[in-house]
């Protein structure tokens, strides 16, 4: 910063023009608080029990900023923020309700406040079918569950709740996930002959564990978050959990970033009982039940090289009425709304005994 005579600014003078900045963005920031609210009143005049808060307008407002954004703050960073201001506008007409794969400290709370900012009141969950059956029952506005890492694959129990489920996919944020070997203040770290984790954690640290703990005892537990509250109280056992875990039980890291791919990150879904209008760049997952016959499976991605359909995942899954029967679960780009999606749907019918669309939803924008 200068001023005319091209000489740096003394700090005086530039914490006068930050306050001033900062006083403008005030400003702005309730001016825009006021519109969100003004918006509601629209949303319910239209319609008394409509929903405020609109994942596609929401993912087309940060993509906006994306690009927009001049720096030097790269693209990320801002949209965070304006994630937060979003999440605050909303919070004033009500906040949204979240329930998530718990207990507290876990990456799947990571993962809902990452996509709802912190104005959101997120609720643990014992199971991934309770984050479903919450939903389901209308006690909270939309659950977040795990559903693939990039190391370990995917999260099976989260493919079958779906199968029973009516709940539409509304969203999904993707997580790099950094694991830290974490200690209490009774630990004695020399004496190390127990780890905690969670199994998932386990097998994205393996080589770690090898070279640094062959020794060690290796104790899985239901969360990270868990096996972080167990080094409380244990001065020989250590954890391998994430941040969130660290701070809420107060544990220090001995070792950080401790996973054995630097690009270990895990997806997780949104799930919500409405559907998502097109954002404009947008994901549709489907569960689809194959006839057992040959060529099956050719039939089923013909249609999707035909349309120059994006496929981004195709898992199997054993189907529960039937032995070596099997569904597939499928994700591409594209809404349910686009005229080459809906060929694509139409051509896999002919070949499905059965198909169900999980839902079109924003790709992850954060
Ligand atoms: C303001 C709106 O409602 C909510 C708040 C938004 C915002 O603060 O930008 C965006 C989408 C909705 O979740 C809207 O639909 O435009």
């Amino acid at each position: 910063m200068t001023d005319n005579t091209d000489k740096p600014l003394d700090l005086a003078s530039l914490r006068q023009r930050i306050d001033s900045i900062d006083s403008e963005l005030l400003r702005l920031i309730s001016e825009r608080a006021d519109c969100a609210a003004q918006v509601a009143q629209v949303k319910t005049a239209d319609d008394p029990d409509a929903v405020f808060y609109r994942p596609e307008r929401e993912a087309q407002v940060l993509r906006r900023v994306m690009e927009r954004n001049p720096g030097p703050l790269n693209g990320e960073e801002m949209a965070r923020l304006f994630r937060e201001i979003m999440s605050a506008c909303l919070a004033l007409e009500k906040p949204i309700k979240v329930a998530y794969l718990g207990p507290e400290g876990t990456f799947t709370q990571q993962a809902a406040l990452k996509h709802f900012g912190h104005s959101a009141i997120s609720l643990p969950m014992a199971a991934i079918d309770e984050v479903f059956r919450e939903v389901e029952a209308g006690a909270v506005n939309y659950g977040v569950v795990p559903v693939e890492n990039s190391t370990e694959g995917v999260v099976n129990n989260t493919l079958d709740s779906f199968m029973d489920s009516g709940l539409h996919i509304s969203g999904e944020v993707v997580l790099r996930i950094h694991h830290h070997l974490l200690v209490s203040n009774i630990t004695r770290q020399d004496k190390i002959s127990r780890i905690y984790s969670h199994p998932q954690s386990f097998a994205q640290c393996r080589k770690w564990l090898d070279a640094h703990y062959p020794h060690a005892e290796r104790v899985a537990v239901s969360s990270n978050a868990e096996a972080a509250r167990l080094v409380k109280t244990e001065w020989h056992s250590a954890a391998i959990a994430g941040d969130m875990a660290a701070q809420l039980y107060g544990l220090d890291r001995v070792a950080e970033k401790i996973e054995d791919r630097p690009d270990n990150s895990t997806r997780f879904l949104i799930i919500g009982n409405e559907s998502v209008p097109p954002s404009g760049h947008d994901k549709t997952s489907i569960v689809v039940a194959m006839r057992n016959q040959p060529g099956v499976l050719h039939g089923l991605l013909e249609p999707f090289h035909r349309h120059a359909i994006d496929l981004t995942r195709l898992e199997t899954r054993p189907s529960r009425n039937g032995v070596w029967t099997y569904v597939f679960f499928i994700d591409f780009k594209g809404h349910v709304d686009d005229p080459a999606v809906a060929g694509v749907l139409e051509a896999v019918k002919q070949h499905a005994s059965d198909m169900k669309v999980l839902g079109s939803y924003p790709v992850g924008v954060l």
